[in-house]
């Protein structure tokens, strides 16, 4: 069944001078948006939907359901920006818990942490190709490794148009490309703000896991000391 909340929505005219990437093909397109973290790309997502619903096109917003940080209703960026939208386990889901009549009305889906949706690259190729709709796709292109993350990489082919955005470093304030994890757990997908993460230039990167990586032979020599000291 359909759920009864709102999916689409229009939002009023305020920011009439950002761009929308130009439509040239009668088919639909996809944009990719990447970066490290709070390199503004939920920012740059928001903008281009508010942009193409100022454009009188009809969108929805989907983000992963994993990441329950503010809630499951809208998506927020760092310094506050809100858009409602769908929060799912896999995009596969979209269109029938949108209901199949709202899908066909759609223009423009926007997909956040595109990282967490193992279905990226199908749900990519139906909805431009298929369905002939935009999908614009904002996500890490690495985690805190530098490893490729998800499938964000894989739908680079099925691309329009990439966009790699940068931060600032926190610790000198040159550019940063990457994600520092402070912290010592080592899982690939571990939610979190800036109480975990950091954005971080290449030198710092290199010095931070270098730092990280003795803090925990430094823990692990301790808890084995103790383990013999009882
Ligand atoms: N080190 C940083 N570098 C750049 N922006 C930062 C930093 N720390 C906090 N921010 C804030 O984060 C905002 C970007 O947030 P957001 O769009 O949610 O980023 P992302 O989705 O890439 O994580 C910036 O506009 C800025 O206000
Ligand atoms: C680097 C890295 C990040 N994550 C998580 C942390 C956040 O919940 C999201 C990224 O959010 P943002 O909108 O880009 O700020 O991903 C992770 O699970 N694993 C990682 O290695």
């Amino acid at each position: 069944m359909p759920s009864p909340r709102p999916p689409i929505f229009s939002i009023p005219i305020r920011q009439s001078h950002i761009e929308t990437p130009q439509s040239s093909s009668p088919c639909g397109e996809v944009h990719v948006i990447v970066g490290p973290m709070f390199a503004g790309k939920t920012t740059t997502l928001l903008h281009r939907i508010q942009a193409e619903s100022n454009n009188g096109r009809t969108v929805a917003v989907i983000k992963s359901n994993k990441d329950t940080r503010y809630g499951l209703d809208s998506i927020v960026t760092h310094d506050g920006m809100k858009l409602p939208c769908w929060a799912l386990a896999n995009l596969s889901s979209f269109r029938q818990k949108i209901g199949p009549d709202a899908y066909d009305q759609l223009d423009v889906i926007g997909i956040d942490e595109a990282q967490f949706f193992e279905d990226l690259y199908d749900f990519c190729c139906e909805t431009a190709e298929h369905d002939c709709k935009t999908v614009i796709v904002a996500g890490l292109d690495g985690d805190y490794l530098r490893r490729s993350f998800g499938s964000v990489l894989n739908i680079i082919p099925l691309a329009n148009s990439v966009t790699k955005l940068t931060a600032r470093c926190e610790l000198c304030g040159k550019q940063a490309f990457f994600t520092l994890r402070k912290t010592d757990e080592t899982e690939t997908e571990l939610i979190g703000g800036a109480e975990v993460y950091m954005p971080v230039c290449r030198q710092h990167y290199v010095d931070g896991q270098v730092v990280i990586g003795a803090a925990r032979s430094v823990l692990e020599s301790k808890k084995l000391q103790c383990g013999t000291c009882a």
